[in-house]
């Protein structure tokens, strides 16, 4: 059964995804901080339980493009949205669509490891206590559920009631994917994962990212172009604030559509 699975998603192609393969559906999305526009007219699907990468030179618009799926620029005053973006056959930038519930569902990971100044175990469980959930021992299982999702159990469970700050940048940052994942998301946005961790932490976390993807629907900014090759199905190419190319991550690696794609992932800019 495993099997077909696996054979049902390599065989996965973005022109031909069915409603139900789909977790993302952007639609003629643009944005503007003030008078400045950073998005132009995105349409693009986002399959299901397969890791999505958004590569582009800086300031292309990889980040403002994924925190528009958790609506995450909501906080910036200036900004101004159009078009719509879909998550579960809802317009998540409709008027009455509840913004906390889907930062429940679309859970994000920054940069850098923010642990919050609290021990190992109360940084997996704020979220749900803030949910009201309060019998300790849901909240242990979604402890231990979520740190072996991420790999950790073994290494910190002798130790949950210590400070999150002792952990190293690449614990770290794995215990902030499993505080995310305690909430049960359906989508993972990460914004440059491993950008501040040293070479080790960032193959334990990009073999992570592979592992996620049986559960999740993940999507990854990254700098590293090796980076996206390693771990993502699908890449989105963005140059400008543009969607230049969207394929899967072999077809865009190895036979470009697109001059500026090529130009870019050759190295001659960006
Ligand atoms: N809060 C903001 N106010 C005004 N302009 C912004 C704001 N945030 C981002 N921008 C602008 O929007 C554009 C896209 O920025 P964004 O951070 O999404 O790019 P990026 O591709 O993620 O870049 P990098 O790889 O350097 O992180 C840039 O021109 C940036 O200056």
């Amino acid at each position: 059964m495993f099997e077909y699975f696996e054979l049902a998603r390599q065989g996965l192609e973005l022109d031909n995804l069915q409603d139900e393969q789909v977790a993302i559906d952007v639609r003629e999305l643009s944005l503007t901080f003030g008078a400045k526009r950073a998005l132009h007219h995105i349409s693009m699907k986002i399959p299901k339980r397969q890791v999505t990468a958004l590569i582009g030179p800086s300031g292309c618009g990889k980040s403002t493009l994924l925190s528009c799926f958790n609506r995450l620029n909501d906080l910036i005053p200036e900004c101004r949205v159009e078009g719509e973006v879909h998550i579960n056959g809802r317009n998540i930038y409709h008027r009455r669509e509840d913004v906390a519930l889907l930062r429940r569902q679309v859970g994000m990971v920054f940069q850098k490891p923010n642990p919050f100044p609290m021990s190992i175990y109360e940084n997996l469980v704020y979220g749900l206590k803030i949910q009201g959930v309060k019998d300790r021992r849901t909240l242990d299982n979604a402890v231990e559920q979520a740190l072996k999702d991420v790999a950790l159990w073994r290494e910190v469970k002798d130790r949950l009631f210590e400070s999150a700050l002792t952990l190293s940048g690449g614990q770290q940052q794995r215990l902030v994917i499993a505080r995310a994942i305690a909430l049960q998301p359906e989508i993972l946005l990460l914004d440059e994962p491993t950008s501040a961790l040293d070479p080790i932490s960032t193959l334990t976390i990009e073999e992570l990212i592979t592992q996620l993807k049986e559960k999740y629907t993940v999507l990854i900014v990254t700098h590293n172009m090796q980076q996206a090759a390693r771990v993502s199905d699908f890449t989105a190419f963005l140059h400008q604030g543009h969607l230049i190319e969207y394929s899967d991550t072999d077809r865009l690696f190895t036979r470009p559509k697109e001059q500026q794609t090529e130009e870019y992932i050759t190295g001659r800019y960006g």
